[in-house]
């Protein structure tokens, strides 16, 4: 048998190829034709895809992205908000108007709490008086109780050992039976919270007017508890100014306060709708209640009798309200960063780096919800996300989570964290560590709350800062080092500890955090 036929038998698709054995001339050219035609077009879906791969390794060394990751509260969305006032700092400027509905909210949420609390207080009074009739109660002293969560649950945290390697402590609460409000002092505090009805009244069409602007509105027990999606901060202030135009150009103002021909007030101070107008001009018709209110010796005796943990920008708000509870107020950038409003879902934003003199990097920031609810929405951007700032709040060593008030949020940490190092997704994420909120650990140690009380392997060591963060550090680096032990995968783990609230340390902390994932993601891009 000649070799040919031998190769006909034994490759099929030279013999499916092969020209027919007895074909004539014009069918010869016919196919030679045809075939040539079909190498063209072979030759174009060829080149097409070599440009793609090309244009899609051009893109991939041009965009860097980056997941900030973390529980609710731990600062994610105020480290957006640095990236923001570091590189596109204009982008803040549109959203102030929106920013001031969510400082509004903020303050009124912290009055209801504290008149939440003002009222648990007088029920308690109440019972214990009847009881103390019959049975001539003892007193019981203030510092051995609990905290009770923002939320207002009971605040009992799972003892022993959890599986992030801290043992978290077990608290029952305790009752006080020092009586706190005379009946002088319960009147003065009653007549308070009846004229402040009007400024809260306003929290449920404040929280509607940013949950109609394509974001969610959660209903918080009787409250509404309002979460952001991506570009909320816009939406509002779109709206509003629709409604201002279509306002205006049915020749009537529903807010003009000074009569005709002249200018509204909210045209003056930027207010695009009415509820915010009318917001601010209640706010600043209760300043001096809602002051005192927040400085009455009562009030702050029984918050820190009942240890109330206002959220942490509530005090913040509540000792300047001088500056906010006014007619002209804007927020300052300080405000912005430190008003909260929780995120849904995953936001992203872009933020356009020039790294040399032709050469452009698109930064694709990823804020996520942190809350257990929204977590599953992570999963999807984990397949090329190039690095993660993971923030863990370790002054939250003594609070426990808003969905689940039997775990404690340190622990909570830990255990997110140990997920995400294990994430087979993020084998070569470069891998960022923020140990957060350190100004807030610092006056709650400084205020002599102990750590070894909320966190009994804390042990005897001393109740201070550097060797709390030092504890926290060597744990969050031991959950690391255990998962490179178990899969080594090369990474390094870079820890700061910061306060993402504090403009200029952060954003030092931003310039070599960027400076050393862009290093890796160049070196990664060159082996493509
Ligand atoms: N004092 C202080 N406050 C902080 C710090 N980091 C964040 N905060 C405040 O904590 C609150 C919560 O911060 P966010 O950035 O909204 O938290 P988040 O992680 O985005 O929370 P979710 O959107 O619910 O997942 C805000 O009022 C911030 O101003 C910090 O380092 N120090
Ligand atoms: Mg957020």
């Amino acid at each position: 048998m000649p070799p040919f036929a031998r190769r006909l038998d034994s490759d099929p698709f030279a013999a499916l190829l092969a020209p027919p054995r007895n074909e004539s001339q014009p069918e010869r050219d016919l196919r030679i034709k045809l075939e040539k035609d079909a190498k063209k077009v072979s030759d174009k879906i060829d080149e097409q895809i070599r440009a793609d791969k090309e244009a899609m390794k051009k893109r991939s060394q041009n965009e860097v992205k980056l997941l900030l990751l973390g529980q609710s509260e731990s600062g994610k969305s105020t480290l957006l908000k640095q990236f923001q006032l570091l590189y596109s700092p204009k982008s803040l400027d549109l959203e102030r108007a929106s920013w001031r509905t969510v400082v509004y909210l903020n303050i009124i949420k912290s009055i209801r709490q504290i008149l939440d609390v003002l009222d648990r207080e007088r029920e308690d009074q109440e019972s214990r008086l009847k009881t103390a009739l019959r049975s001539n109660s003892a007193t019981s002293s203030d510092d051995d109780s609990p905290p009770i969560a923002s939320s207002s649950k009971a605040n009992i945290s799972a003892s022993g050992s959890s599986s992030s390697g801290v043992n978290t402590a077990s608290h029952q609460r305790r009752h006080h039976h020092r009586p706190l409000l005379s009946p002088a002092t319960t009147q003065e505090l009653l007549t308070l919270r009846m004229r402040l009805l009007p400024l809260l009244s306003m929290e449920d069409p404040l929280a509607d007017k940013l949950g109609s602007h394509g974001v969610g509105v959660k209903k918080d027990g009787s409250r509404h508890e309002v979460l952001v999606r991506r570009g909320w901060q816009l939406a509002s202030r779109a709206v509003g100014l629709r409604k201002k135009m279509s306002r205006s150009g049915v020749g009537k103002d529903a807010m003009n306060l000074e009569g005709n021909g002249k200018q509204s007030a909210d045209d003056r101070f930027g207010w695009e709708d009415q509820v915010s107008a009318s917001t601010a001009r209640l706010m600043e018709a209760s300043r001096q209640d809602v002051k005192a209110l927040w400085e009455h010796p009562t009030i702050r005796n029984l918050l820190k009798r009942r240890k109330l943990r206002l959220e942490d920008s509530s005090s913040f708000f509540l000792d300047d309200l001088d500056r906010i509870a006014s007619l002209q107020y804007v927020p300052s950038d300080n405000d912005i960063l430190r008003a909260r409003v929780r995120t849904m879902g995953v936001s992203e934003s872009v933020f356009d780096i020039q790294v040399g003199p032709m050469s452009v990097i698109h930064w694709r920031l990823f804020d996520v919800g942190g809350a257990r609810g929204q977590r599953q929405t992570w999963v999807p951007f984990f397949e090329d996300a190039n690095a993660i700032i993971f923030l863990a709040p370790i002054s939250a060593f003594d609070q426990y989570l808003e969905e689940d008030a039997r775990t404690n949020r340190v622990d909570d940490s830990l255990q997110l964290f140990t997920s995400i190092c294990a994430n087979p997704l993020l084998k070569s994420a470069h891998l960022v560590l923020f140990l957060n909120k350190v100004d807030v650990l610092q006056k709650k140690l400084a205020m002599g709350v102990k750590v070894r009380r909320y966190i009994t392997s804390y042990g005897d060591r001393p109740n201070a800062v550097a060797p709390v963060t030092q504890y926290f550090r060597a744990h969050f680096g031991r959950v690391f080092y255990r998962c490179e032990e178990k899969e080594p995968r090369g990474r390094q783990l870079y820890a700061h500890l910061t306060s993402v609230v504090d403009t200029l340390a952060t954003q030092t902390i931003i310039s070599s955090v960027r400076t050393a994932i862009f290093q890796d993601h160049l070196r990664e891009s060159a082996l493509i």
